[in-house]
């Protein structure tokens, strides 16, 4: 039989294993069309000024602010219209005081004009003349050149997720390649000798595997690849030529089952045999999911999670996730940032004393607030985390917190 646990806290065990990773992460050049979501491996600063020339915000007429100025309905100004700007064309047409160019939406300005009136307060007079019955500010319905994004600018950082406005940013300054980190490769293992595909019919006794399925699709989700390993027994051999098959293809191995103290519990022994430095961290001061394994072997992290999935799945959002996104390149900032919200508790919770614990909680808004009812069942039924909208967190020095009580949740995905 393994050794009892000696407890640490999450913080502590995620800087454990952080410390030992090897720190040097692949990158690739991807196309501006594949990179949404994948993480920046460089800095990316702008060569060109965006917009490369100033445009007007509104249709109108471009002319000198001061010409306009006093300007009313009972006392409009009258300008001469020298031209009109096309669209996606250049404006040559110089305007000196009195002077106005009709200009489109998004036309460029003429040069000598420092303001646009919108079409709406101007009326035509003649052929080539305008009333103007409204005063406009010097700058007023233009965007200057550069004020998007300045020729010499920092746009976005090593480590940052591209989202969907980054790419558009992207490529609004010509940027259609970008270097990125690659993808982790992460493998995931289930192991029991009561488990079976989920596509078998279970005897007496068995039971259907749902880590591996709950743990591959919130792997996915990351935007990390997820390689299903399969079902592992409850036999020692076994569960070294599966583990030592993928360490060379995996970035992060995980493995739920086999964790707490007993005398099936092999992987502590495994672990330590398979390379170094081996299990180094045995038991997580978390509810549910104390018996976590951290270990790293020859450079490949290896998470034993676990068995009971509601307990696999909330110490996968705590600890897993961390690493993933850190086996991602993504910068330690945006790490932390975790959709998380407020909510006020429907009933007492008491938590266990020493340990961070974490509640499935359903959300509910009610007279603008937003309330969240703690799950009180157990953490072996995976329907617990189906009906919960979130993870509500009692520190570790908290005995419980009261009905009414604010408290942070997690949300789910
Ligand atoms: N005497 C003690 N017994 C247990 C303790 C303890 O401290 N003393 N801790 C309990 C807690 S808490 C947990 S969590 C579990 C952890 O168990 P293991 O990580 O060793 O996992 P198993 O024993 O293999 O499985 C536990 C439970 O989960 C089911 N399971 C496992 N894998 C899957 C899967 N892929 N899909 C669906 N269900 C799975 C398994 O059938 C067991 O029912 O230990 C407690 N016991
Ligand atoms: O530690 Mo177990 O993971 O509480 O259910």
């Amino acid at each position: 039989m393994s050794e009892l646990m000696n407890l640490i806290a999450i913080d502590e065990a995620i800087e454990t294993l952080n410390q030992g990773l090897n720190s040097e992460l692949t990158t690739e050049k991807v196309a501006i069309t594949e990179a949404g979501g994948r993480i920046l491996a460089q800095d990316l600063k702008s060569e060109i000024d965006l917009p490369p020339f100033s445009r007007s915000t509104m249709d109108g007429y471009a002319l000198k602010a001061e010409d306009t100025f006093g300007a009313s309905e009972n006392l409009p100004a009258y300008l001469d219209v020298v031209g009109e700007v096309k669209m996606g064309e250049k404006a040559e047409t110089k305007i000196n005081s009195g002077q106005a160019v009709a200009v489109p939406t998004g036309g460029m300005m003429p040069p000598g004009a420092d303001a646009v009136v919108m079409v709406e307060y101007t009326e035509k007079m003649e052929e080539d003349e305008i009333e103007v019955t409204k005063s406009v500010a010097v700058g007023e319905n233009i965007v200057q050149q550069g004020e998007d994004i300045a020729a010499g600018d920092s746009l976005l950082a090593q480590g940052h997720l591209l989202r969907s406005q980054d790419i558009g940013a992207l490529t609004g300054i010509g940027i259609t390649e970008v270097e990125v980190f690659a993808v982790p490769q992460v493998t995931v293992f289930s192991t029991g000798d009561e488990l079976i595909p989920p596509e078998e019919e279970p005897e007496m006794g068995e039971i259907r595997d749902i880590n591996s399925y709950a743990l591959g699709s919130r792997i996915t989700k990351l935007g990390a690849t997820v390689n299903y390993g399969g079902i592992i027994s409850d036999r020692k051999e076994e569960l070294i030529t599966n583990l030592e098959a993928q360490l060379d293809k995996s970035d992060l191995i995980i493995l739920s089952g086999g964790s707490s103290v007993g005398i099936k519990d092999l992987t502590i022994e495994v672990l330590n045999e398979l390379g170094e430095p081996g299990v180094l961290v045995h038991g997580v001061s978390i509810k549910p999911g104390k018996p976590t394994i951290l270990a790293i072997i020859d450079d490949t992290p290896v998470i034993g999670l676990p068995g009971h999935p509601t307990s696999a799945m909330v110490v996968f959002e705590i600890v897993v996730v961390p690493i993933i996104q850190k086996l991602a390149g993504r910068k330690e900032a945006e790490i932390k940032v975790q959709s998380q919200v407020s909510a006020k508790l429907s009933r007492n919770v008491a938590s266990a004393p020493g340990r961070e614990e974490y509640f499935r909680v359903s959300l509910e808004e009610r007279d603008n607030q937003l309330w969240a009812t703690p799950s009180l069942g157990k953490s072996s039924l995976i329907t617990t985390m189906v009906e919960a909208d979130g993870l509500a967190k009692v520190g570790l020095g908290t005995e419980g917190v009261k009905q009414g009580g604010m408290i942070p949740v997690i949300l789910f995905d």
